[in-house]
């Protein structure tokens, strides 16, 4: 059976490079996002490997994604991986400065989105069974609390336990969740947080070592391509060089 992956915000970042990653071992692509011209871009330079069916996605939009899903094609339809990747941080600023606009956007996609792709492929992974993967995208935001991180972290934190949760409605069909949580990576995540600030980009990821995005890749495909008795719950991955934020004390003058 030709084995395909699924991926959301495939683009960009960590799903561009899983597509990569994926088609290297043979698996057929279905890549998704909303920059179509980049999804063409990453047909022509994988479907000399593999077989590439690309869609433009929006993941918040509920019958889109249900109907990409249907219509899929036969060639395609065997989805043995689900990589949840899509996703976005905005505003870094304190929550009081935050535009309402911003947060909604952030729930819609995080948690909006992925429960909307999750809901759509569950029948498929649950036909298929034994080996299957779904693999969400959360973060070390969803676990450790940050300035500036408000409803980004809250989004994730979302995402671990609907794992959880989800693997324990799952327990008996043989489908594997794992909510994969990577600190900081050097992706266009920064750009798009600062709304194109290439600066605040370059300076948060100068002169340390972050992460690639092939190193978070790398870690999607061990987990999907586990014997298919187990499955990794959780796996948080940060660079050497970066640690959790120490205590804040507010201090008179
Ligand atoms: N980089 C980091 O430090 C970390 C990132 N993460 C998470 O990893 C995931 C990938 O981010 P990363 O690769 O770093 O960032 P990028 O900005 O490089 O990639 C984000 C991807 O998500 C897609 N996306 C965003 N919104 C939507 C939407 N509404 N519908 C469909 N696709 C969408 C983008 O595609 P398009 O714009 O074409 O739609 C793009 O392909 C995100 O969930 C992020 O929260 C987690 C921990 C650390
Ligand atoms: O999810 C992204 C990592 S961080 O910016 O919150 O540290």
């Amino acid at each position: 059976m030709n084995k395909s992956v699924f991926i959301t915000g495939a683009t960009s970042g960590f799903g561009r490079a899983a597509a990569r990653r994926f088609a290297e071992a043979g698996f057929s692509l279905v890549l998704t996002g909303r920059r179509r011209e980049r999804l063409e871009e990453l047909k022509s330079e994988l479907s000399g490997k593999v077989a590439v069916h690309v869609i433009e996605l929006d993941v918040r939009d509920e019958a889109a994604v249900k109907k990409a899903v249907d219509e899929l094609p036969d060639e395609f339809a065997s989805v043995h991986v689900l990589l949840n990747n899509a996703g976005l941080a905005l505003a870094p600023e304190p929550a009081q400065d935050v535009a309402l606009e911003d947060w909604h956007t952030m729930i819609d996609t995080n948690v909006k989105g992925l429960v909307n792709v999750t809901h759509a492929l569950l029948p498929t992974l649950i036909e298929l069974g034994a080996g299957t993967s779904i693999i969400n995208v959360g973060s070390t935001a969803g676990k450790w609390p940050y300035k500036g991180s408000h409803v980004y972290g809250a989004t994730k934190a979302f995402v671990e336990q609907f794992s959880y949760n989800l693997r324990c409605d799952l327990h008996g069909t043989g489908v594997r969740v794992t909510d994969i949580a990577p600190g900081m990576a050097e992706t266009e995540f920064t750009l798009v947080r600062t709304k194109g600030d290439q600066a605040a980009s370059d300076q948060l990821y100068g002169n340390t070592t972050p992460m690639t995005a092939e190193d978070i890749a790398e870690q999607m495909f061990y987990v999907a391509t586990l014997p298919a008795h187990l499955n990794i719950n959780f796996l948080e991955i940060q660079p050497v060089r970066q640690v959790w934020a120490g205590m804040a004390v507010d201090r008179d003058e």
